[in-house]
């Protein structure tokens, strides 16, 4: 799949195939000091600085990274408790975002959605098959692309994935600098410009040694961050640069304290927006995945039940008592995806007499397709047409400051545990070690695929 995605990549020649929001490479030094740690340090034999800290254990919550100045330059840091962590005197830190990426125009929207079905986190086939994948990916996507491009049309031509996400690296970076802690930030998308494949080559290029990979899904679904992680590990694999260098993958964040507040902060301002708060049924959607995924151990669900739950928690502690609902959209083809489907939700909630409802898409940060087009179009006009009177649209936190700083600690907090790349550090969930999985995901990976193709809603 990687190969292929450059393959279709060096197609297109509008494509702008660059892949860093920041100019040029770092030089960064880390230093030990002291303020609310104990810190204890030494030279080592091989030139490294061997920091040992103590955390104080009061401030051990969401206080497990702090950043210090110090005359001739940065920083340094801890994790939880107390921990040993070796780092080097000359240190070049990089953060890579990883997202899906989106077609530019709608010229893109054909060989965007082969690169979606030629991935095998999305369609996958028996081994013996596999050399289907392409055609497959190839015969799905014509036949799906019209009703993409009507979407894409409906929002101005194209996804504005890329724009937004290059905003939120840039905002990041600004955040960290605040922090004192200067980073070089890289985007690395899985289906459209700029690939995470091309992200890798500049951060070699920039002779990175430490690395945050952050993807900006707030959830783990073996079928967004395990798919993006896959293609990182193949690259690392085949690269001796890159597999010695230090990593540190933050795979899910939803339960941190600042995307939680942020999230209630946004649902707050708009549950008050209505002419009755009170009686506003506040409605989450998250985008599906195939039911399937789930039996084969994608922890998806269990993660997005858990975040609503701590959403509604710190609502609740605000005074915000609203009725909740969790419903699942976007789903592709005949297949059973995760339910309750949004569409029908809306429907029912309409014929028992809700009038008032704040939708919040919630699995995703940046607007995309299916918050423009689906939920502010297709959503919205389903709701009224069943009864629904009062329509409300919580934004995606975009680059809203409390969330970006969340995203800033969470990436000073990752960089001490950061260690040298190992198959085990990308795919726990995805490993196909287990037999009763892989069988499950072969074949509802093959039904997927077959169903995808003979479906007329493609
Ligand atoms: C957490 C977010 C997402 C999950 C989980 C996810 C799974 C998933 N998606 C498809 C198929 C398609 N997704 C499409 C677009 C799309 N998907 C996400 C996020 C998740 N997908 C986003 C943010 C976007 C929009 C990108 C943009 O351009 O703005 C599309 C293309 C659009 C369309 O035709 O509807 C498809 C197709 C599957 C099959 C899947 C899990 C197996
Ligand atoms: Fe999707």
């Amino acid at each position: 799949m990687a190969s292929s995605a450059l393959r279709m990549a060096a197609s297109l020649p509008s494509a702008n195939r660059s892949s860093s929001s920041s100019s040029s490479p770092l030089d960064h030094r880390i230093l030990p000091s002291s303020t609310r740690f104990s810190s204890n340090f030494a030279s080592t034999s091989d030139g490294t600085l061997a920091v040992s800290h103590t955390l104080d254990p009061a401030s051990k919550r969401n206080a497990v990274a702090r950043t210090f100045c110090s005359g001739s330059g940065t920083y340094a840091f801890v994790r939880d408790g107390s921990e040993t962590h070796s780092l080097e005197k000359e240190e070049r830190i990089g953060v890579l975002l990883l997202n899906l990426g989106g077609p530019e125009t709608l010229h893109d929207v054909q060989p965007f959605l082969f690169n979606l079905f030629a991935d095998p986190d999305i369609i996958r086939l028996p081994r013996p098959f596999r050399f289907l994948q392409r055609p497959l990916a190839k015969m799905i996507s014509v036949l799906r692309a019209p009703k993409s491009k009507e979407g894409y049309a409906a929002i101005g031509g194209g996804s504005p994935l890329r724009k937004l996400t290059d905003e939120q690296a840039n905002a990041l970076k600004m955040a960290l600098e605040e922090m004192n802690f200067p980073v070089s930030v890289y985007v690395g998308m899985r289906y459209w410009y700029p690939f995470t494949e091309e992200a890798m080559e500049q951060i070699k290029r920039d002779r990175i040694t430490r690395l945050v990979v952050l993807p900006l899904y707030p959830h783990y679904s073996i079928s967004t961050t395990g798919s993006s992680l896959r293609v990182i590990e193949n690259v690392f694999r085949e690269d001796s640069y890159l597999s010695r260098m230090h990593v540190s993958i933050i795979r899910s964040w939803y339960q941190r304290d600042g995307y939680v507040k942020s999230m209630a902060d946004l649902i707050q301002k708009d549950v008050e927006k209505f002419a009755n708060p009170e009686e506003v049924l506040i409605f989450f959607s998250a985008h599906g995945v195939p039911a399937s995924y789930i039996t084969a151990g994608d922890p998806y669900k269990d993660q997005m039940e858990d975040c609503i739950h701590l959403i509604m928690q710190e609502l609740k502690s605000r005074g915000v008592h609203n009725d909740h609902m969790l419903a699942y959209q976007s789903r592709v083809g005949p297949v059973q995806w995760l339910k309750p489907y949004t569409d029908e939700v809306l429907v029912e909630l309409g014929q028992k007499g809700v009038k008032s409802l704040l939708a919040v898409p919630v699995s995703f940060v940046s607007e995309h397709i299916e918050t423009l087009e689906e939920i502010d179009m297709e959503y919205r006009e389903l709701a009224l047409e069943s009864g629904i009177e009062n329509w409300g649209r919580v934004p995606a936190l975009g680059c809203t400051p409390s969330f970006i700083t969340d995203l800033a600690e969470a990436v000073i907090e990752a960089v001490p545990s950061a260690s040298a790349m190992t198959t085990s550090i990308f795919n726990s969930e995805n490993n196909e070690d287990n037999p009763f999985n892989y069988a499950i995901k072969m074949l509802f990976g093959s039904i997927l695929a077959f169903a995808l193709l003979l479906s007329q809603k493609c």
